[in-house]
């Protein structure tokens, strides 16, 4: 994100409307530094800190301190981006309502305060009067849950599947072209896909997170982690993959969802052998894609990057520009 901002800044004043200033920052590693009069973007990048660098910084220290900064930064805007925790979803879930209960808006890319603590998030933003955004949590920067929301209602969305997880689908491909499942989960790592624990990726933890997200925006449902079947890729073995390939079929990790007759939800991840021919069976490398399946137009499919620095970098920008533009809106609406 800070990279964006130190390269976007004057297009984004140009054509959104408004300036990103990063007054502080938070990070394990790094350190945290409060700035009120911003930090300079094009520096943070650039300078290439090393362990607790921020405590070379003015107003800096070697060690985060997130809770302090959270509460106390001059910031409008929170942006969780610290590793997803598919347990408990902390310390993301304090680090959202620190920030909604001090009056600022989130947005995150962190799937577990959605899947785990989202209907209490959602309240607490609503409490506060103050946003609660998480577009990337599901696909990165392509739109899926705004998009849905806003461009479906009352198509009546009666399920799901995708395949939510570009590491795996990355490996799986990488697998086909011969490479074993190791090498392909490092490439995976070096490209930004992967968890900093991959176990997520390849046992389908991820996408477990992802159904549950889905499943309770899309579909009205009230899962938790716990209530979706759960296998991943690594039960897969390199002659399965093969022998897929001999009858014109690909293995693929598929996140789906259901409304049953009786009006429950079933939420599964499972990796399946799809036939060339199937919509989602051609969805290659770190692309993510999910067909819902409505009851006015059929299936409705969207595809396009799932994983990736720049690509989740953009379901913040998109994030704050949804907030951008209801602000506006609701300045405008006051102002009639
Ligand atoms: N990279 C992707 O393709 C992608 C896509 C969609 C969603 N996500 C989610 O977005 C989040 C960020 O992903 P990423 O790829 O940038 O991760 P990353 O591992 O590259 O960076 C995470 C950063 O968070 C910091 N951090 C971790 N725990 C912290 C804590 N307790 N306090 C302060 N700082 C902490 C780390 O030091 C690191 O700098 C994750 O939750 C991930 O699941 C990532
Ligand atoms: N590790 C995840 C990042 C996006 O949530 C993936 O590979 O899809």
């Amino acid at each position: 994100m800070t990279e964006l901002i130190a390269t976007k800044s004057p297009l984004w004043e140009r054509d959104l409307g408004f300036r990103l200033n990063i007054v502080a920052v938070s990070d394990l590693h790094l350190g945290s530094v409060i700035s009120p009069n911003g930090l300079d973007a094009k520096t943070l990048v650039e300078a290439n800190f090393a362990k607790g660098g921020f405590g070379q910084l003015s107003g800096g220290s070697a060690e985060a301190d997130n809770e302090a900064i959270i509460k106390t930064a001059p910031a409008d805007i929170v942006v969780e981006a610290t590793f997803t925790n598919p347990k408990d979803g902390e310390p993301a879930v304090s680090h959202c309502r620190w920030a909604l209960n001090s009056g600022k808006h989130v947005v995150t890319t962190n799937k577990g305060p959605i899947a785990i603590a989202g209907r209490e998030l959602k309240a607490l933003a609503k409490a506060n009067t103050v946003h609660f955004e998480y577009e990337g949590s599901v696909m990165s920067g392509t739109p899926v849950i705004r998009m849905a929301w806003k461009t479906l209602a009352g198509a009546e969305v009666k399920g799901f599947e995708g395949i939510l997880n570009g590491t795996s689908n990355f490996v799986l491909g990488r697998m086909e072209d011969g490479l074993d499942f190791a090498s392909a989960v490092a490439e995976a790592q070096a490209l930004g896909y992967a968890e900093a624990d991959p176990t997520a990726d390849v046992e389908g933890f991820d996408v477990r997170l992802k159904v549950v997200i889905l499943a309770n925006e899309l579909l009205g449902a009230n899962l938790k982690p716990e209530d979706v079947s759960c296998r991943g890729i690594s039960e897969l073995s390199p002659s399965d993959i093969q022998a897929a390939a001999k009858v014109e079929s690909r293995w693929k990790l598929i996140g789906s969802a259901v409304r049953n007759a009786d009006g429950t939800i079933t939420g599964s991840v499972a990796p399946k052998q799809l036939a060339l021919g199937h919509t989602l069976a051609g969805v290659n490398g770190a692309t993510n894609a999910v067909s819902l399946n409505t009851e006015l137009l059929g299936p409705v499919t969207v595809s396009g990057p799932g994983a990736g620095r720049i690509e989740t970098a953009y379901a913040l920008l998109s994030d704050i520009v949804a907030i951008h533009n209801a602000q506006s809106a609701s300045f405008a609406k006051e102002a009639a």
